[in-house]
């Protein structure tokens, strides 16, 4: 799979363990930064990561900062993407299951590299179940279909 990766400098040496590891499972990284540790604006990456996604550019995004959680509100602005920040595996399942996610976040001043990697690795092996979530995801997309 294509995977993009994104974080603020509170994350990028998760981003490095995690892009190490999508690459030996032989995904196709791309890195779209920070390069160095320098405080940096966590929706610069954001935006950046989900214009990558709505461009095509990646099948799936990583989203990465100190809680995962600017960096997921930053993402989840792009209609294109839906971003959920997850510290679990089976949320990291259920993203993909039941929500259709195309972006993972986490946090890494919250979340370990052993968990993350699990959380990582449920998320691009589950599969979208579709049925009665297709109308619920798709109103996501559609918020004038909403009730
Ligand atoms: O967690 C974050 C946003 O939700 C960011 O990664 C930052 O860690 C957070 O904003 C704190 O920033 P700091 O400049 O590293 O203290």
């Amino acid at each position: 799979m294509r995977i993009g990766f994104a974080s603020d400098h509170a994350a990028i040496d998760l981003k490095t363990v995690l892009a190490d590891w999508a690459r030996e499972q032989g995904h196709d990284v791309t890195d779209l930064g920070p390069e160095t540790a320098d405080r940096v604006d966590y929706p610069d990456y954001g935006y950046k990561l989900a214009a990558h996604i709505a461009a095509g550019l990646s099948d799936f995004g990583v989203a990465l900062c100190g809680s995962g959680i600017g960096i997921s509100i930053a993402v989840n602005r792009n209609p294109a993407c839906r971003c959920a920040r997850v510290s679990d595996s089976l949320s990291a399942r259920l993203a993909r299951q039941h929500n259709d996610a195309n972006v993972i976040a986490m946090g890494a001043r919250l979340t370990g590299p052993d968990m993350a990697k699990e959380c990582l690795a449920e998320f691009l092996t589950a599969s979208f179940e579709g049925g009665r979530h297709s109308g619920r995801v798709d109103k996501l997309s559609n918020p004038q279909e909403a009730l």
